[in-house]
């Protein structure tokens, strides 16, 4: 890969362990990535909110090169919204990256391109980098549709957002068919939407923006089908959800970050 983007990968653990389990696997991972192989690549976890208190008290108190955030954020900034949770809150707790837009959140929770927009409208205010997720479902993959519908997902989360505030907006290409499913997308796949998506970052803002922004690829990444991928000019890492479970697969995709740059 020849980019001046830094590498980063970033584990989904979904709603997968607890706040005590979060503490030993956050302990194995910095046990396992030792300072060196976190020159190039940025490593970020993304727990459940119930871990994060744990995980900030072990990135801190153990000065770990470590970043993390929540999974979603509510487009509130406080008050009587049951069971949400607010980017100030998220921020409060040390948290750098937010996922926006999750296929899991637009499919289970109705999560739309307005609300999906709020969102990262949100995580700006807090100063939260929105970890921006687009792809499409197999029906629109086999219409040959990918292209049109993920750029169209980008246009509708970043309505109204600047080009200073995209500068740093991270966006994760995961085709919905590939998340969770064994069926990774080809480098070829990965390669023809997430340079789409950058094409449409410049058309949107300028070509200093789309240059700037990490595009990650997401689904069924694995230690053994992820070299292929991260050698796509346009994809600058992965968002990996069920390998980021098992600290040992986590800690060979990080080196397959820093081996990329
Ligand atoms: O949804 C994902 C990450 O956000 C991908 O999940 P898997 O890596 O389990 O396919």
């Amino acid at each position: 890969m020849t980019t001046a983007r830094r590498p980063l990968m970033a584990g989904n653990w979904k709603m997968n362990l607890n706040h005590l389990e979060a503490i030993a696997h956050t302990q194995k991972l910095a046990f396992a990535l030792n300072d060196k192989d976190f020159d190039r690549v940025d490593v970020a976890l993304l727990p459940p909110f119930t871990d994060l208190r744990s995980v900030q008290t072990l990135v801190d108190g153990d000065k770990l090169r470590i970043v993390y955030g929540g999974q979603d954020l509510s487009r509130h900034d406080g008050g009587a919204y049951t069971g949400d949770v607010s980017g100030a809150m998220l921020a409060k707790l040390g948290c750098t990256f937010v996922l926006v837009g999750h296929s899991e959140r637009r499919q289970y929770h109705h999560e739309d391109d307005d609300l999906v927009n709020a969102k990262v409208l949100a995580a700006y205010r807090h100063s939260l980098t929105p970890i921006l997720c687009v792809g499409e479902g197999l029906p629109v993959r086999q219409a040959g549709g990918q292209v049109a519908h993920s750029v169209s997902q980008l246009d509708g989360a970043l309505r109204t957002v600047t080009a200073e505030q995209a500068r740093s907006v991270v966006v994760a290409y995961e085709p919905v068919w590939a998340i969770g499913t064994g069926e990774v997308a080809t480098p070829a796949d990965a390669q023809e939407v997430c340079s789409a998506l950058r094409a449409r970052l410049a058309e949107l803002y300028d070509g200093e923006v789309a240059a700037a922004v990490r595009i990650l690829y997401g689904g069924s990444v694995k230690s053994d089908n992820i070299a292929g991928i991260m050698d796509q000019p346009d994809v600058d890492g992965a968002l990996v959800g069920g390998a980021s479970l098992d600290p040992g697969e986590f800690v060979k995709l990080c080196r397959f970050g820093e081996m990329s740059v």
